[in-house]
This record gives structure tokens, sequence and C-alpha cells, in this order.
């Protein structure tokens, strides 16, 4: 209740179609765990639940969730259990762009009415929890106005090039790159034409890792950059779990106190603050 009153409060509205790609179908090999990532429970619930729910707005029609074949009784269950609606499961590709690509497909798909057809198209690793509706707005409306958009962020380390024998070739210079970052969004019509088979490479799809690359490359489509929130990070090793699951526990210890009037409901904070420590009651 307090996210929607939220949503109402920020009165974001938006006045044509968009549906959501959430790409999930990795192994996340790199947290060094058996279970995939996005599958991991905080609070007794998967990370992909706490992301699907942030893009459960009026202003999103359809949330694709792309996962691999063996994960989709899985990713079914988890809808059910945690009630997630407009949610469409596919299955996913052997790297992350033939996964997106097959979820950009479902959007498409004859049996969905035209009407369903996006205008714009969000795309947003399943394992970026922590992302903003104000954020997916702007991204949104950018895709919609520029044909592209992209969330980017400060690097924290320079970007160096290395000789095949493993020394320094060069070093760039820091303060003229970004990190590209997720959400992102396009028009429909941008990202069909860019995962195009007819331009879009084998070596693309196997080696590529940025979807603003192929919008400009195969669309001649300059992606809008925004600056996003540090929060936009992506759980990727072990310790971003761990962080994860940190956050998640600060977000969820907030408390809705329905009393029958101000004083006993001073009171009973009072006493839960001392109880708890709480300390923004
Ligand atoms: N074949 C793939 C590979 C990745 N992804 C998704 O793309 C997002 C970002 O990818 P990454 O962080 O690399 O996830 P994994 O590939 O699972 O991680 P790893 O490289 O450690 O295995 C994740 O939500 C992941 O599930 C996907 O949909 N299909
Ligand atoms: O390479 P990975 O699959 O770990 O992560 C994907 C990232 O490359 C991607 O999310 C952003 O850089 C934006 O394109």
């Amino acid at each position: 209740e307090a996210r929607k009153s939220d949503h109402l409060k920020a009165g974001l509205c938006v006045d044509f179609p968009v549906s959501v790609v959430l790409p999930a179908g990795g192994t996340g090999e790199r947290t060094g765990l058996q279970t995939p990532k996005q599958f991991c429970p905080f609070l007794g619930r998967p990370l992909i639940s706490y992301t699907i729910e942030s893009f459960e707005v009026s202003w999103i029609q359809t949330v694709v969730v792309v996962v691999a074949k063996e994960n989709i009784g899985l990713m079914m269950d988890i809808i059910q259990r945690f009630l997630h609606k407009k949610v469409l499961v596919v299955p996913g590709g052997s790297t992350r762009h033939r996964s997106i690509c097959n979820g950009v497909a479902a959007l498409g798909e004859q049996r969905r009415p035209a009407a369903h057809k996006p205008k714009v198209v969000i795309i947003h690793d399943a394992v970026r929890p922590f992302v903003d509706e104000d954020f997916l707005h702007k991204i949104a409306t950018a895709a919609k106005e520029q044909g592209a958009a992209g969330a980017i962020r400060p690097l924290v380390s320079t970007v160096i090039a290395t000789t095949s024998e493993g020394y320094l070739d060069h070093s760039l210079e820091r303060a003229k790159y970004r990190a590209s970052e997720m959400p992102q969004g396009f028009t429909y019509d941008v990202i069909c034409e860019a995962y195009q088979k007819l331009q879009c490479t084998e070596s693309d799809f196997e080696f590529g890792t940025e979807c603003l690359h192929l919008a400009l490359q195969y669309c001649g489509t300059n992606a809008k950059l925004i600056d996003g929130p540090p929060t936009l990070w992506k759980v990727t090793y072990k310790r971003d779990l761990a962080a994860a699951e940190s956050i998640i526990k600060s977000l969820s210890q907030s408390a809705c106190l329905i009393t029958g009037g101000l004083e006993a409901a001073v009171s009973l904070a009072n006493v839960l603050q001392k109880a708890f420590g709480a300390l923004d009651m």
C-alpha cells in the first residue's frame, strides 16, 4: 500500500505503452554459487522478485522475464507465490544478448494483439534490484524522444588497455568515460531493428554486452545518456549478495503503525524505538 500511495503521490504517468524485458537467463558463475544469483533468496524471497516489483507500476503493461529453459517452472512458481502480475516468461539464450533478443521478440509475437505492442521497451538486468520509478520514467521518456536512452555512472577505476603479453599498452582519461549501467530504454522499432538477424552479427550475439552500441551501429540511433543513482549496481560477485541482503533488510525494517490516535502512536513508537533501536520512527 505504501508503494502504491507513493506512486500516486509521484503522479508519474506515461501517455504511450511501455513494456519491459528483464534478462534473467544467466548462471551467476562469478558468485561461485550453485543457485543462479537472480534466484538467491533474501528474507525468503528470490532476488528477481524484488526486481520485478520495481516494475509493477501502472504505466508499464508487460514485464517479460527471460530465464533459462530449466528455470521456467521455478520462475512460474515465483510469479504465483509472490503474486506478480503482467509477467510473461520466455526462454533465454546462451548469451545475454540472445536472451534479450528472445524477450524483445516475445513482445511482438503474432498472438499478442497489436494494441499491446509497446512504443518503448525498457531493458533491465534482473540482478539490479534497486531501481526506482522516477528513474524508469526518465529512461522511458528519453527513449521515446531519442529512440534510445541509457543509465550511466562515473567510473571508479581507470580503464587501461593491455598488450598481449599482459603489460600496459595505454590508459584512458577517466573523466572522458562513463560506466554504462541499466535500465536502458528503446523505442520498440529501434530495438527490433538493432537485433535484426540481417544486421546483428554472430559476434555481437556471442560477445557483445552493450545494447546501446547495437542501436547506434545498426539503427544510427545515438542513445541519450542519463546520470543514474548509485543504487543501479549489478549483483555480480558473492560480496554483492551480502550487500544486497543488507540493503533489503534495511528497506524491510520500516513498519506502519495504525493506532487509535496520535498520543497512542507516539507512545507505541517510543516503546518500539527503545525495543528495536529503530532510528526513524
Ligand atoms: N545467457 C544469459 C546470460 C546473462 N543473462 C542475464 O543478464 C544479466 C546480467 O548478466 P550477468 O551479471 O553477467 O549474469 P550472469 O551471466 O548470470 O553472471 P556470470 O557472468 O557471473 O555467469 C543477468 O540478469 C543475467 O541473468 C541472461 O539473461 N542470459
Ligand atoms: O557483462 P555482464 O553480463 O556481467 O553485465 C552486463 C553489463 O555489461 C550491462 O548490464 C551494462 O554494462 C549495460 O550494457
